[in-house]
C-alpha cells in the first residue's frame, strides 16, 4: 500500500485551480479540501459522527499538544490518534515547531531542536526533527508535518530581515533531510511532507522549494504565512509559491484562512487548507454566509426568525430534515435563539456556531470542487465575490 497517491482530475484553463483525489492509508480525500482544527484530539464541541455528516474528509491533530497532554503512553495504548478520538478518516498532524513559537513560551532554538519550558507542567523539554518524527509516528497520522521553523513575520515589533528569513529557511531545510532520515528509520508507513520557507522574499521561497523538490517528499506545504503579516504579503507569497510545487504532488497553505483566502488559494493551485477560523470565530460569535459575515452578539438580531444563512443546509439553520429556509424549510434554529443562547453563555450556542461555520467551509470547499468538475470556477468565483459582498 503506497502512503500516498495524488491524482489530478481536472484544471481550470484560466487559473491554477486544480481538482483532484488525494488517496491515504485511512481513506480519499477529494481535493480542494478543507481541514478541520482538532489540535488537542477533538474539533472543539462537534462530535465525529457530526463531522461526517457535513462532510469532513481529514482533519487537523497537533504532535506538540499531544506529546504534552495526554503523552505518548497513553497514545501508544490506543495505536495512535484514530482510536483514541475515534476519528476514521484520514487525519494530519503539524510537527509541533510552530506551535511552541505560537505559545509564545521562553524557547532556545539551536540547531539541534527547540528547547522549551512545559505550559503542562513546566518540565524542561527539548523538540528535536527526531522527536516530532517519533511523536508522528506513535500518533500514526496519515499525514506527518516536517519539523521546521516557521519564520517569523516580526519579532518584538522589528520586521524578520532577508538575512533572518535565509538563516531560518536553510535551519529548516537541514531539519527536512533530519526529517527523512528519522522517518525512514521508523519505518512510517504514511506520508511525509516538506514545508517552504523563506519568509516574505520570493527568491528565498524559491531556494527552499527547489531544496525540498530535489529531496522529493510525497507532498508540499507553504508554511510561514498566516503568521501576522499583513494581508498583501500573504496574497504575494500565495500567488507566488504554491503553483511552483510539483504539479503532480499535493499542495498544503498552512493556517489559511478566511473564506476569500480559499478561494484565492484554490485560483493559485493551493489543494489543501486547515485554519481555526471557523471554529474560533463561532465561538465569539462570529458566523460565516453566503452572503457575508455575521455578528450573532448585535442587538438586530434579538427577534430574527430566520436562520444564520436562509441557504444553508447544516443541522443548524435547516434541521434533521436539511431543508433550507430559502426553500420553505423551518426546522432549524432561529438567529433569535443562537442570540439569546450566546447572551446566556449557554454551551449549546458555540456548538451550534461551529457546526454551521465547519458547514460552510465544507460546503464552500465541494461547490468549489464541483465547479471544477463543470469546469465553471471563473463564473463560481465571480458569483462567489458578489454574493459575499451583498451583506446579511
Ligand atoms: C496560533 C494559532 C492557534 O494558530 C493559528 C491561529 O492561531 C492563527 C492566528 O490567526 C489566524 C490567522 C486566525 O490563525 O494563526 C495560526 C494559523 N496560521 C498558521 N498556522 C501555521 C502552522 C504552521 N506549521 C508549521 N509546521 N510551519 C509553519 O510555517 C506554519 C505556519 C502557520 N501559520
Ligand atoms: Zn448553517
Amino acid at each position: 500500500m503506497t502512503a500516498l497517491q495524488f491524482d489530478l482530475l481536472a484544471t481550470d484553463p484560466d487559473s491554477h485551480a486544480r481538482r483532484g483525489t488525494l488517496t491515504l492509508n485511512h481513506g480519499v480525500v477529494q481535493t480542494p479540501i478543507f481541514m478541520p482544527v482538532g489540535t488537542y484530539g477533538t474539533v472543539k464541541g462537534v462530535m465525529p459522527r457530526s463531522l461526517e455528516e457535513m462532510g469532513a474528509q481529514i482533519i487537523l491533530g497537533n504532535t506538540f499538544h499531544l506529546w504534552m497532554r495526554p503523552g505518548l503512553d497513553v497514545m501508544g495504548a490506543f495505536g495512535g490518534l484514530h482510536a483514541f478520538e475515534q476519528w476514521n478518516r484520514p487525519i494530519l498532524t503539524d510537527s509541533g515547531g510552530f506551535q511552541v513559537w505560537s505559545l509564545g513560551a521562553m524557547r532556545k532554538i539551536s540547531e539541534e531542536g527547540v528547547k522549551f519550558a512545559s505550559p503542562v507542567n513546566g518540565d524542561k523539554l527539548l523538540l528535536t526533527p527526531e522527536v516530532s518524527m517519533q511523536i508522528q509516528t506513535v500518533l500514526n497520522s496519515d499525514i506527518v508535518m516536517q519539523f521546521d521553523e516557521c519564520t517569523p513575520y516580526e519579532t518584538q515589533g522589528r520586521i524578520t530581515t532577508e538575512a533572518e528569513a535565509r538563516r531560518s529557511m536553510e535551519l529548516s531545510l537541514r531539519w527536512a533531510k533530519r526529517c527523512q532520515a528519522e522517518f525512514a528509520r521508523l519505518q512510517n508507513p504514511n506520508a511525509l511532507f516538506g514545508i517552504v520557507q523563506g519568509g516574505m522574499f520570493e527568491h528565498l521561497r524559491e531556494e527552499s522549494l527547489a531544496a525540498l523538490v530535489e529531496m522529493d517528499f510525497p507532498g508540499y506545504a507553504v508554511g510561514g504565512v498566516s503568521v501576522g503579516e499583513p494581508k498583501e504579503d500573504m496574497r504575494r507569497i500565495t500567488a507566488h509559491t504554491p503553483h511552483r510545487l510539483p504539479a503532480h504532488k499535493p499542495r498544503y497553505l498552512m493556517g489559511v484562512g478566511t473564506p476569500e483566502d480559499l478561494v484565492e488559494g484554490v485560483a493559485q493551485g493551493v489543494d489543501m487548507f486547515d485554519c481555526v477560523m471557523p471554529t474560533r470565530n463561532a465561538r465569539n460569535g462570529t458566523i460565516f454566509t453566503r452572503y457575508g459575515d455575521l455578528k450573532l452578539r448585535n442587538a438586530r438580531h434579538r427577534n430574527d426568525p430566520q436562520p444564520l444563512d436562509p441557504s444553508c443546509t447544516c443541522h443548524a439553520c435547516a434541521g434533521t430534515a436539511g431543508v433550507p429556509w430559502a426553500d420553505g424549510g423551518r426546522g432549524g434554529f432561529s438567529r433569535a435563539y443562537l442570540h439569546h443562547l450566546d447572551r446566556c453563555g449557554e454551551m449549546l450556542g458555540p456548538m451550534l456556531a461551529t457546526i454551521h461555520n465547519l458547514h460552510y467551509y465544507l460546503n464552500l470547499m465541494r461547490e468549489i470542487r464541483e465547479a471544477l468538475d463543470a469546469g465553471r470556477f471563473g463564473e463560481f468565483r465571480r458569483q462567489f465575490a458578489s454574493d459575499r459582498a451583498r451583506g446579511v
